[in-house]
This record gives C-alpha cells, sequence and structure tokens, in this order.
C-alpha cells in the first residue's frame, strides 16, 4: 500500500499542493488529472523520491520513505518525460542494462521478446537515437514488462504513441493492477478501456481522494 498523508509541495514562491492525503491498495490506479502547472509531475517526482515536499509524510508497505532509503527506489519504475534512454545504444541494449542495474538480470532471449511485445522487434539492434519518438517511447516502457516492480509512476505515458501502442499499454497496465500492482499516473487525455476502476485526483480542484 501507498499512502500519503497531508503532503505539500511549494516550487518557487507557489503552493502547488497542501493537505494531499491518499492510500493506494494493491491493484489500484490512480489517475493525477490538472492543468497545466497544476503540479503533476511535481507530485510523481516527490512519489518517486526525486524531489521533496515542504510538509507531509509518504509510506510505502507501511513504512515511511525514510526509513526506507535506497531500497525504495527498487519497489518503483518512474518513466518521466524523458525516457531514461541511453542514444547511442540500442533498445535491446538498454532494457538488458536496465534489468542488470536492478538485480534482475534478463537474457537477451527474454529482451527480444520483451521487445517484442513492446512492437520494437525490427528497431532491437538500431541506436535509440534514430528511433521515432514514439518508439523511444516503447523503449523505454518496455522496462515495465522486463523488471518486475510493484509501483509505477508513469508521467504522460501515452504522449507519443499511436493508438495500437495506447491500447497496448493500458492492457499492461490493467495486467500489472491484475497482479497486485499499483499505478499512479498522468494523462490529459482519457485512459484506455482496459483500465478499470481508475481513481481520479483532480490537483486543480482538491486534495483528498
Ligand atoms: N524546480 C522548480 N523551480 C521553480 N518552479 C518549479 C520547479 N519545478 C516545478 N516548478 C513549477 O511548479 C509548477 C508545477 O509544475 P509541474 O511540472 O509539476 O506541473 P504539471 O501539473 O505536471 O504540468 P503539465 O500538465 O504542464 O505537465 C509549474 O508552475 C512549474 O513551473
Amino acid at each position: 500500500m501507498l499512502s500519503v498523508s497531508k503532503l505539500s509541495a511549494q516550487r518557487a514562491d507557489r503552493l502547488l499542493f497542501s493537505g494531499l492525503s491518499f492510500a493506494l491498495h494493491a491493484g489500484q490506479c490512480l489517475h493525477l488529472r490538472g492543468a497545466n502547472g497544476a503540479g503533476k509531475t511535481t507530485l510523481l517526482k516527490i512519489l518517486a523520491g526525486l524531489s521533496t515536499a515542504q510538509d507531509g509524510e509518504i509510506s510505502w508497505q507501511g513504512r515511511p520513505l525514510a526509513k526506507w532509503g535506497d531500497d525504495y527506489y527498487g519497489m518503483l519504475h518512474y518513466l518521466g518525460h524523458k525516457d531514461g534512454l541511453k542514444d547511442l545504444l540500442s533498445p535491446l541494449a538498454n532494457l538488458r542494462i536496465a534489468a542488470d542495474l536492478s538485480g534482475q538480470a534478463l537474457s537477451e532471449a527474454a529482451a527480444l521478446k520483451t521487445l517484442a511485445q513492446a512492437g520494437l522487434i525490427r528497431q532491437s539492434d538500431l541506436a535509440v537515437r534514430v528511433l521515432s519518438q514514439g518508439q523511444k517511447k516503447r523503449a523505454a516502457l518496455a522496462r515495465l514488462l522486463a523488471i518486475s516492480r510493484p509501483l509505477w509512476l508513469l508521467d504522460e505515458p501515452f504522449v507519443a504513441l499511436d493508438q495500437a501502442a495506447q491500447k497496448q499499454l493500458g492492457e499492461w497496465i490493467s495486467r500489472h493492477n491484475h497482479d497486485g500492482g499499483i499505478v499512479i499516473l498522468t494523462s490529459h487525455q482519457a485512459l484506455p478501456d482496459a483500465i478499470q476502476n481508475v481513481i481520479e485526483l483532480n490537483l486543480s480542484a482538491g486534495c483528498s481522494v
């Protein structure tokens, strides 16, 4: 379970949100909504342990993040606006290195199978720098399948994806929820139908779900 209690964030001289509280249980998906600049990315980064809140507490599995230390990073995938890929390496090499770094070694055959699921089999050996935006996004998203982690924090994951890839990502998220994983995502567009029982949190409007 991920629980957030009375969280507040200020950036520059602007209070983005305060008193933000919610709890997410295994299998739930939270859709963060709100106008440009409302603080969605800021909140995701705070939840990922990459940025600090002014006030409040976040706990994972009943334990405050401060007590988790670096072990917390092994619980989550954070996919931000930057895809986190090495431009000179191939999607295959990127995926295998990411898996190695996470301590979940991935054979070449398993990595290729994942890239096939991501629709990238023909591009698996090309340098990432020559891929299209959508293909780069697919290469980044392939990590979700290849490296098992319970918490997915996804910032605008559908941007740059074509209809088929959006539908497929919706199915991955649905399956992750079905397997007990938690997903928090931002999206300015409606979510694919496959994602069920979505909780919405509008940062422009309120602070609790
Ligand atoms: N390090 C920072 N220094 C100053 N201001 C910041 C910083 N980080 C974020 N902000 C400001 O905080 C506000 C919230 O930014 P954030 O990226 O969280 O918004 P968002 O809801 O994700 O927006 P969008 O829908 O446009 O992606 C913005 O006004 C942004 O300029």
